[in-house]
């Protein structure tokens, strides 16, 4: 009880702001990075807010160029914060808060995109995964273009318990374009419905915290953002393998505002399209009719087990991509209209 109540009272000492050390050590926003600094630490403290109680936690924070957030997590009693980042540039700033909070900080000069979290934590911390979420967290800021494929990668290690949830139903804190914080957390039938909320859904209770106007980053981004909180679920509500539930839901997505049927279609070779679509809808019992942003999570679900029993029937099923069968098709008789129709009508719903 002490001790926690000795780390909850942790506080920084008096250190150059947010913005002294971006002068102090010429910290220019790369604007090919993307590089949007939060300066305003009471905004850093309500981020970090989200991610719950602090105290006593490991953390990761991905992305903490000048260390705003890195202030809020130290503030917020965080026992160890393990700080990835890739810019060299952050690292003496950085520096300077692992003195200001000695043992608490470790900095890895690294890309998220490649570093093993499983290895960065002790073995101690873990859960099973049915118990209460460990006391880790992952918290980030990072560039839209990074934190859109992580999220994608992070949900698949979901899935298969690597990575950060090797530790157990680790729990993240993450920023994003307005727009992909509400797909993450569009519900069914909603006007920002996508691939992308039926995967993370699927898999984690999803809760779109609040929203960042742009104009409080230095330089201002051209769109506001979003802080999302994601938790996994004890029990996935989808219960077949992730790339098997991707398939499916990419497929539906990929004429979004034609019937379902249309995009489930393309699971199937064409010579068996129509039968097999068919088949799959009446035994999942869905709406040929409806629209892919109509169809519930436990919808796919329904529907993913339904193409399960059939690639089980139908050896070699799961591997076929209608893409290359349209590729073949087009080299057999050059540009036909109706692969370009195919083509023409697929749209980003990621
Ligand atoms: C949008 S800035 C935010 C910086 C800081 N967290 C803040 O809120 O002020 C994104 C940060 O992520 C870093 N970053 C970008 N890509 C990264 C990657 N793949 N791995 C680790 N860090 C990355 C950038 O260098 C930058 O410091």
């Amino acid at each position: 009880m002490a001790a926690s109540k000795k780390i909850a009272s942790f506080r920084l000492p008096p250190l150059p702001t947010v913005g002294e050390i971006i002068k102090l050590y010429n910290l220019r926003a790369e604007r090919q990075l993307s590089q949007n600094f939060l300066l305003d630490l009471r905004l850093a403290d309500k981020i970090v807010r989200q991610a719950g109680n602090l105290c006593g936690a490991h953390v990761c924070e991905v992305g903490p160029g000048p260390g705003g957030l890195t202030r809020s997590v130290l503030n917020a009693g965080a026992a160890g914060l393990l700080a990835v980042e890739k810019d060299a540039r952050f690292i003496p700033g950085l520096q300077l808060l692992a003195e200001a909070a000695p043992g608490k900080m470790r900095i890895v000069q690294g890309d998220i995109l490649t570093y093993r979290m499983e290895r960065g934590f002790p073995k101690c911390i873990a859960r099973k995964w049915e118990d209460a979420p460990p006391d880790l967290h992952v918290i980030g800021n990072l560039p839209f273009s990074v934190s859109t494929p992580l999220i994608i990668r992070w949900l698949e290690e979901v899935s298969n318990r690597t990575g950060p949830f090797a530790f157990g139903r680790t729990r993240l804190t993450l920023t994003f374009q307005k727009e992909v914080a509400e797909r993450l957390t569009a519900g069914t039938g909603g006007k920002q419905r996508s691939r992308l909320s039926v995967m993370a859904q699927y898999l984690c209770n999803v809760r779109d915290c609040f929203t960042i106007p742009g104009r409080a980053f230095i330089p201002k981004p051209k769109v506001d953002v979003g802080v999302v909180h994601f938790t996994p679920l004890v029990q996935p509500h989808i219960q077949q393998p992730f790339r098997l539930v991707e398939k499916v839901v990419r497929s539906a997505f990929q004429f979004r505002r034609k019937y379902c049927r249309r995009g489930l279609e393309m699971l199937f070779p064409e010579t068996r399209r129509l039968e097999l679509t068919e088949q799959m809808l009446r035994v999942a019992d869905v709406d040929p009719t409806l629209r892919p942003t109509q169809l519930s999570v436990s919808k796919f679900g329904a529907l993913a087990d339904a193409y399960s029993e059939l690639c089980a029937r139908n050896p070699g099923l799961f591997r076929y991509d209608f893409r290359e069968e349209l590729r073949r098709k087009r080299r057999g008789q050059g540009s036909d209209s109706y692969g370009r129709d195919e083509m023409d009508d697929e749209e980003e719903c990621c």
